[in-house]
Parts: structure tokens; C-alpha cells; sequence
């Protein structure tokens, strides 16, 4: 589903943060990406979002070389990817429904086409009764959950996630991962990024770990 072959990556003229990066996430895969703080993993999913062009080596996408795509199909690509930011990127002044709708409100969508959806989503991700509130009153474990459901929104083929268990008690961690587990049972790619021994230790799950800007993968 998608391929890295040779990718490296620098920021302006800085050292190359990523280098020679050559592996595949199949699809319906599980993944856990980690590795020391600094080593290039939100750098690594921005490449993986397409928010980020490498600097060098080939990218594939659902069979796709980025560096031939034009610039304006990049929107369609990028909703087959859904990600949860590491500071979720909730709207303050929208409550939970709306922060979730919101991608779908943006694009012109009648609202009657898919609040049941969204509800159902919430509900899903176990945010039924925290539907008309504000982030505000959220909790850590909240919010990542109603980011969650907003990556959710468009039934990405993968779903990316930034240090999604960073804020929250292990009791939350582990409904987290439980939640992105049965995802991946219904047939999305996972690939979560994190620092958490504890969290990757409860999943015999691919670990892809980054270590001085290279990649080694342990099946
Ligand atoms: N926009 C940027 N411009 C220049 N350098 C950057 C930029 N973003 C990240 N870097 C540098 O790239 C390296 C990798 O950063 P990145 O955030 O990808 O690491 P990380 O593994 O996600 O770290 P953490 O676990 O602390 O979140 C760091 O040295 C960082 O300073």
C-alpha cells in the first residue's frame, strides 16, 4: 500500500534527519514506529500524511509516485490517510460533533448526509455522551478519542498516530490501543508512533524503530 525506497529527508540545508529509508506498510499491517525523542518520527509521519516531500529517494502511495502526481490531486490522496496530531488540533469554540464534522462541513457536505455518521463514530469511539460539549471540558483521554474519530471521518485505508497514549493514565492507554486494535480488525492500516515500552509490549506488533536517522524493522 505504500513504499519508501531510498528516502531521505533534510529540513532546509540541516543535516539529513532521515536517511536511506526503504520499507512497505502492507495494507490492514499494524505498526508500532519508535524510537529516541529527536529521532525524526513525527518527521517520519508528516513524509507518510504527505505533508512533507522527501528530499531525495521514491515515495509510493496506493501504488502512486508521489513525485509525478500534480500538486492539486494531492487532496484526494491524502483522505485515504487519517492522522491524530500529538496535540490533537481540536477547535476551541466547536464541540466535539462539530470538531468531527468539521472536514466534512468544510467541503461543502449537507449536514443530513452525515450527522448519523458522525454520531455513530462518536458513539464508537465511546464519546456518546460527550457529543455537544466543548474541548474544554474534555480529558486528555477525550479528546485524543474525538481526534481519533475526526481521522476517522473519511474511512482512511490507514490511520496515523502521533504519541496518541502521551497524555493520558495507562488505564486510558490501554483502551486506546484497544480501540485502534479493533480498527485494524475491521481492516485499516495502523501505524502509531511512540516512546511507550509498556504500551508496545501488550501487542506482538511490527515495530519499526528509527535510531540516528536509519530505520530497522523487527517483524
Ligand atoms: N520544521 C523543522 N525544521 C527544522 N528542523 C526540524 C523541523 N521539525 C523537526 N526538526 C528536527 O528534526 C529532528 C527530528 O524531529 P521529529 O519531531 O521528527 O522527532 P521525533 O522523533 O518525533 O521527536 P519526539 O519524540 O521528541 O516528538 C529533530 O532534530 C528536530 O529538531
Amino acid at each position: 500500500m505504500i513504499h519508501f525506497e531510498n528516502v531521505g529527508l533534510r529540513y532546509g540545508m540541516g543535516p539529513e534527519i532521515l536517511r536511506d529509508m526503504t520499507f512497505d506498510i502492507p495494507k490492514r499491517s499494524f505498526q508500532f514506529l519508535t524510537g529516541p525523542s529527536g529521532a525524526g518520527k513525527t518527521t517520519l509521519l508528516r513524509l507518510l500524511f504527505m505533508s512533507l516531500n522527501p528530499t531525495r529517494g521514491i515515495i509510493r502511495m496506493f501504488g502512486r509516485d508521489l513525485s509525478q502526481i500534480p500538486r492539486d490531486e494531492f487532496p484526494m490522496l491524502r483522505r485515504r490517510v487519517g492522522i491524530v496530531f500529538q496535540d490533537f488540533r481540536l477547535l476551541d469554540h466547536l464541540t466535539t460533533y462539530e470538531n468531527v464534522a468539521l472536514p466534512l462541513r468544510v467541503r461543502g457536505k449537507d449536514e443530513a448526509s452525515y450527522r448519523n455518521d458522525v454520531i455513530d463514530l462518536l458513539k464508537w469511539v465511546g464519546l456518546g455522551e460527550r457529543i455537544n460539549v466543548l474541548p474544554a471540558i474534555l480529558s486528555g483521554g477525550e479528546k485524543q478519542r474525538a481526534a481519533i474519530a475526526r481521522a476517522l471521518m473519511d474511512r482512511p485505508e490507514i490511520l496515523l498516530a502521533d504519541e496518541p497514549t502521551g497524555n493520558v493514565d495507562p488505564p486510558m492507554a490501554r483502551r486506546l490501543l484497544s480501540l485502534f486494535l479493533e480498527l485494524n480488525r475491521l481492516g485499516t492500516a495502523v501505524v502509531i508512533a511512540t516512546h511507550d515500552l509498556a504500551l508496545m509490549d501488550q501487542v506482538d506488533a511490527r515495530r519499526m524503530i528509527l535510531t540516528d536517522g536509519r530505520l530497522d524493522i523487527y517483524e
